[in-house]
């Protein structure tokens, strides 16, 4: 069940609840008015009426929350002017800035006032939904090894994990739309999401767990069930009262048991590596993993260690964020792509000047005009419309006054501030090389004016022009949006998600030309801060003739 087919299932549980709260506000109103005399009575009923509709009106605005909240955070960013706005969802209040001296603030907040894994877990309600996983609010210097193996020692790793999962992918790719069925003009027809989403979990399946499990269908599958049945679950947990949650959180994951599954797969694999590892220093010749479960173990403090269940709990709540995001984040960029097909042109361009070797060198981090894009669509186009999300823990004040209390969130509105006018120019324009520095820009009109194909020379159009000078960013960059949160509690995965979504958009862009079969279908539907693309979108992929009729060269090959 994807999480787009489980809709109507959450429509139905959302609008139960939503009915719970008409009767709720109806009866409180009728209370009021039978427990007193006549006279009160008749007064409560005068001015009860009116309180109970507003309570009410305020409980369905809130209801509304969970199909729209993006629109509802847009209009009511738009009647903020630059202040601190606020929106009801069904749970709590949302507190939402929109400035970056307040994001500082927060920044600046300890993790006992402000928490980002307290939100996480409202969200993810792990201890029912993650086989039992309770993390802390606060992680402290708890959290080191997870950091220091995202940060530092996966992205060391890239130069030599990138062609491996480059390779992988190419196979993996050919063989999912070669499947597909065919129009009528003999080209392939069918859903691009899905194919996008295995490709990502291949990929983060690599790095995360190892070579063999990425190449176990059986788990991939169950491991991307994971992550809509934890949505599911979640869901439905957060709209049932806490002394339920128990209960329901067992009866349901009986019934959607992915995470179960993929838990005892990894306990298995893990277990099985401290094993490896004891025998590794009684002189055994087992060689070394090269993956996040590997450079967990190594960087855990030998005075308290993580065990088995402490890496796989860990892991499952990271592939969890991971996956999700990345993979909505590559799909819009290829919707983007599909309305600007000339793009695709300069983009083929670049890679084959470049050449994959050079990119895998780098970590994955050059390709600035694809960077630039990459970043230019999420801008425009971001798939979280909330971020740097903390709960309150203790009442915090931002410096001018604003009080927001313990249960609410504070969040930034990255979609109103990635497109204020007084930040950037022509913010509703799509301009897909925005933030190239002009050494690159003029470095790749040198060697598209050199290209075979009069196709791929449009950096002089005004759709390729660099719309504003000084703004010229990396995609990973945290300076100038609010795509990976906020200092300290930033993305860390954010080096390893720009060079694999660079590598799964630069796989498709060279072997096919995709475009939409419905351009003006709806593309997205939103689910409470969140907009997913449609699994059903269906495109149209045709082999790229240049890198069919050539076949791969050195610098285009996978
Ligand atoms: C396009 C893909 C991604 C986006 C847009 C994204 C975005 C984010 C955002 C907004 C946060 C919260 C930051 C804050 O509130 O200040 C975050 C946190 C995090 N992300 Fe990502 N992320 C992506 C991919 C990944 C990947 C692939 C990984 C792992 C390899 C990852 C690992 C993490 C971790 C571990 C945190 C929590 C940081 C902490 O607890 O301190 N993310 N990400």
């Amino acid at each position: 069940m994807s999480f787009s087919s489980a809709l109507p299932v959450l429509i139905w549980a959302v609008s139960f609840g939503g009915l719970v709260l008409v009767v709720w506000a109806l009866s409180e109103w009728a209370l009021g008015v039978w427990k007193d005399d006549i006279e009160t009575r008749r007064r409560a009923a005068l001015f009860s009426l009116p309180r109970a509709l507003r309570l009410l009106k305020s409980r369905l605005k809130a209801v509304a929350f969970v199909f729209q909240g993006p629109a509802i955070i847009q209009a009511a960013y738009q009647q903020s002017n630059g202040a601190p706005f606020s929106v009801k969802t069904p749970s709590n209040t949302i507190v939402l800035i929109s400035d970056w001296h307040r994001i500082k603030e927060i920044n600046a907040a300890p993790e006992g006032t402000l928490s980002l894994l307290a939100a996480a877990k409202d969200i993810l309600q792990p201890k029912h939904t993650m086989s039992g996983f309770d993390w802390n609010d606060t992680r402290g210097s708890d959290g080191a090894p997870l950091q220091m193996t995202l940060r530092s020692r996966l992205v060391g790793y890239l130069p030599i994990l990138l062609p491996e999962i480059r390779r992988d992918l190419a196979a993996f790719i050919d063989k999912r739309t070669g499947s597909l069925p065919r129009n009528k003009l003999g080209e392939m027809q069918g859903p691009i999401f899905p194919i996008i989403l295995e490709a990502v979990a291949r990929s983060n399946a690599r790095a995360f767990f190892g070579p063999e499990l990425s190449q176990n269908q059986e788990f991939l599958i169950v491991s991307i069930k994971t992550i809509e049945q934890t949505l599911i679950m979640a869901e439905i947990l957060r709209m049932v009262p806490g002394f339920l949650s128990p209960y329901l959180g067992q009866f349901l994951s009986n019934h959607l048991n992915a995470n179960k599954i993929m838990n005892a797969t990894l306990t298995e694999l893990v277990a099985q590596r401290f094993l490896d590892r004891d025998l590794r220093k009684r002189g055994q010749n087992i060689p070394e993993y090269n993956d996040c479960i590997q450079w967990i173990m190594d960087h855990c403090p030998k005075h308290k260690p993580w065990g088995v269940t402490r890496i796989v709990h860990e892991l499952i709540a990271v592939w969890f964020g991971s996956v999700h995001i990345a993979s909505t984040t590559a799909c819009a960029a290829v919707f983007d792509l599909c309305d600007h097909p000339d793009l695709v042109d300069i983009l083929r361009q670049e890679i084959e000047h470049t050449g994959w070797l050079e990119f895998d060198k780098s970590g994955g981090q050059i390709l600035p005009l694809m960077d630039s894009f990459m970043k230019e669509s999420a801008r425009l186009n971001p798939i979280e419309s909330v971020s740097t999300r903390r709960k309150v823990l203790r009442p915090f004040h931002f410096s001018d006054g604003t009080t927001v209390q313990p249960g609410d969130y504070i969040c930034s509105a990255p979609g109103g501030m990635n497109r204020d006018p007084a930040v950037w120019c022509e913010p509703d324009e799509f301009y897909p090389f925005r933030f190239v520095s002009p050494q690159a820009y003029k470095h790749a009109n040198t060697y598209m004016k050199d290209a075979p194909r009069a196709s791929a020379m449009p950096l002089s159009g005004d759709r390729y022009k660099i719309p504003e000078a000084g703004k010229a960013t990396l995609y990973t960059d945290i300076s100038d949006w609010q795509q990976w949160g906020t200092g300290k509690g930033s993305c860390t995965g954010r080096w390893y998600a720009s060079a694999a979504l660079k590598v799964i958009i630069g796989l498709l862009v060279m072997k096919y030309d995709i475009a939409l079969v419905d351009p003006a279908a709806e593309r997205y539907f939103s689910w409470r801060t969140f907009k997913y693309p449609y699994a059903s979108t269906h495109v149209t992929i045709r082999p790229n003739d240049k890198f069919s009729q050539k076949g791969p060269s050195d610098s285009d090959s996978p």
